[in-house]
């Protein structure tokens, strides 16, 4: 066996394939955008059509440029946007509606009904998730209701309903498999994850009939072969992981206490539990880091919507730089004297508020206040965010390492401004990888290593690499003022 594989990292703005090799080099890449869909104010949608376009593409442009045929490759890993949802025909394999996207708030009423009627608490319990928009079960709910005959299809079993890498599977193996893994089920709503099933009473809650739900299997595990039309070949579908569960096997954060903060249109931070479920009492996710072997590792998770995301905003509606690298050296110009604060609650603020109605605001501005203090504060805005979580998951259990060391991946971690300052404000190291492509990284490492082509756990984690550590560097005055500062920004942004 040649060692080959390949990870899918089907991501929320992008599509891509990267192919590694048996010593987990990056070979090739290739990776296609495409179009986000705003029907209304607050909902987001993708053509499933164009994510299945789009992977297609990008695996065989991989698969071009790493000069390689798909019988060369070992394996394929899939990681993926969590939470979005498509439902499809199981005949002819085509979405009944576009897919719903995690950061769609359509399903807000539903939710505030469900918590109203005082079930937030049981589903919670379940699930370790909170009645939010976010999740994938309200979201089926919703295409239920408002696709013509599709509930009445559903319950007849003629409709199958996933996440992205469900979808993936069943046309990647010709509507051979139906599955899907413990980490992309934790994100639905409607999986127990203390007894790892899809949950009867959850399923009559959200009114999601159960026929249309895959099967759960492990993160290593056999998802099928994709179909030989596609690729010359067949290749076995050996691992699947939500994305950042999939950047916390890429960072190797196999031990209880280990974390990993990844920077991309938003922030999601994992803090590996280990077997324990930790129930967070300051509004984190208790969600499933990873199942293998039939061992379920558990996480707590806090979830930020907007990261990367302010610095979109900076190029794209202020203006007020060219380019995504030019936000760190606008921020190192601003003016100490100036506390200037962004709360990006731009489609309301996730973990550990979970304000859906809040909205973005500036505090502090003064008549010099000019693009670089705008500039340094979105992206202290995302080291403040970070520091939050932290807090609230040391708070949350004593696991939480004293002296966390804090791994970081995603597009933003290349502004070593952002990173300093993030350490700065977190008073705790941060520490930079060689192998950024974390996301795929691990995917590909579910794979490789079920495929028996790529080492085990422990050998895997060994072959981290630092690529950079930032030190706290800031007094501690001037970090509590600042905090401070920003503590109370948000609360005057919060909607109650
Ligand atoms: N040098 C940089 N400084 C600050 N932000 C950056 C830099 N490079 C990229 N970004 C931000 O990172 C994000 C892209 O990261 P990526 O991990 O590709 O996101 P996603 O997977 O969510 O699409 C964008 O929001 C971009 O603005
Ligand atoms: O596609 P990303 O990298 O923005 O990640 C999205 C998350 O999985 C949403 O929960």
């Amino acid at each position: 066996m040649s060692g080959y594989v390949l990870a899918i990292d089907q991501g929320t703005t992008s599509s891509r394939a990267i192919v590694f090799d048996g010593e987990i080099n990056i070979v090739a890449v290739a990776q296609k955008e495409f179009a986000q869909i705003y029907p209304a104010s607050g909902w987001v949608e993708h053509d499933p059509e164009e994510i299945w376009s789009t992977v297609v593409a990008t695996m065989r442009d991989a698969l071009k440029k790493a000069q390689l045929k798909a019988v060369d490759i070992s394996a394929i890993g899939i990681t993926n946007q969590r939470e979005t949802v498509v439902v499809w025909d199981k005949a002819t394999g085509k979405p009944i509606h576009n897919a719903i996207v995690w950061q769609d708030r359509r399903t807000a009423p539903l939710c505030a009904k469900l918590k109203k009627a005082g079930h937030e608490r049981r589903i919670s319990a379940k699930t370790g998730l909170l009645l939010d928009p976010y999740f994938s079960g309200t979201k089926i709910a919703w295409i239920l209701d408002k696709v013509k005959g599709a509930r009445r299809r559903a319950e007849k079993g003629e409709l199958l309903a996933g996440t992205i890498d469900t979808f993936l599977i069943w046309r990647l193996t010709g509507g051979k498999v139906h599955a899907t893994d413990a980490t992309n089920a934790s994100r639905t709503l409607l999986y127990n994850i203390s007894a790892n099933e899809w949950d009867d009473e959850l399923l009559t809650l959200l009114r999601v009939p159960r026929a249309l739900l895959a099967e759960v299997r492990d993160c290593a595990d056999d998802y099928g072969r994709t179909e030989k039309a596609l690729f010359g070949d067949e290749i076995p579908i050996l691992g699947v992981a939500g994305d950042q569960q999939a950047a916390t096997i890429g960072q190797a954060c196999f031990e209880p206490g280990m974390m990993k903060s990844t920077y991309g249109t938003g922030c999601f931070a994992i803090l590996n539990t280990g077997p324990q479920i930790v129930r967070s009492k300051n509004r984190l996710l208790t969600t499933i880091a990873y199942r293998l072997n039939g061992k379920t590792t558990y996480a707590l998770e806090g979830s930020i919507f907007i990261a990367g995301a302010a610095v979109q905003w900076l190029r794209d509606s202020l203006k007020v730089i060219q380019k995504s690298e030019h936000s760190g050296i606008l921020a190192a110009k601003a003016d100490d004297s100036q506390e200037v604060y962004l709360v990006p609650a731009f489609v309301g603020l996730g973990a550990p508020h979970w304000d859906a109605e809040a909205r973005g605001a500036m505090f502090g501005l003064t008549r010099n206040s000019g693009p670089a203090e705008f500039a340094r504060a979105a992206l202290e805005s995302v080291a403040y965010q970070t520091s939050d979580l932290l807090s609230a998951m040391k708070r949350d259990w004593k696991g939480a390492a004293a002296k966390t060391v804090l791994r970081v991946d995603g597009g933003m971690v290349a502004s070593d401004w952002t990173m300093q300052r993030l350490a700065d404000i977190l008073d705790a190291p941060v520490d930079r990888p060689k192998i950024l492509e974390t996301t795929a990284l691990g995917a590909a490492w579910l794979a490789g290593s079920r495929a028996g082509v790529w080492p085990k756990e422990k050998a895997f984690a060994k072959r981290w690499a630092l690529d950079r550590r930032f030190e706290p560097a800031m007094d501690a005055t001037t970090r509590k003022r600042k905090v401070a500062g920003w503590h109370d920004a948000v609360s005057r942004t919060l909607s109650r």
